[in-house]
């Protein structure tokens, strides 16, 4: 189910002040990760990897060099849900 009104204020309120942006048209979220280099970016990706597997939700991302830039959508619910909010954590708390 996507999020709604109050899980919006409360869920993704936080994440929007800690760098994540809203797009609307697509009710998905995003942000840019940057790190020192390519193998810590490189590990901030693996690392996600094994925890999007065990959520079975899955990031939209792309990497230059140190850079990893993210989008967070549910594509089985056209919008947002709490697994993105779950993910979004998650990546905010790998990246350190
Ligand atoms: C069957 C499988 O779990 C689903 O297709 C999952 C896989 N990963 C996913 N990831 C994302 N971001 N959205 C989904 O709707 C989605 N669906």
């Amino acid at each position: 189910m996507r999020l709604n009104e109050d899980e919006r204020a409360h869920d993704l309120a936080p994440l929007l002040q800690n760098g994540w942006t809203h797009d609307a048209d697509r009710d998905a979220i995003s942000k840019v990760y940057a790190f020192k280099n390519f193998i810590d970016a490189f590990g901030f990706m693996t690392r996600t990897a094994i925890w999007a597997e065990k959520y079975k939700h899955h990031p939209e991302w792309s990497n230059v060099w140190n850079k990893v830039d993210v989008t967070l959508t549910t594509h089985d619910h056209d919008g947002l849900t709490e697994l993105d909010v779950k993910l979004a954590r998650k990546m905010d708390a790998l990246a350190g």
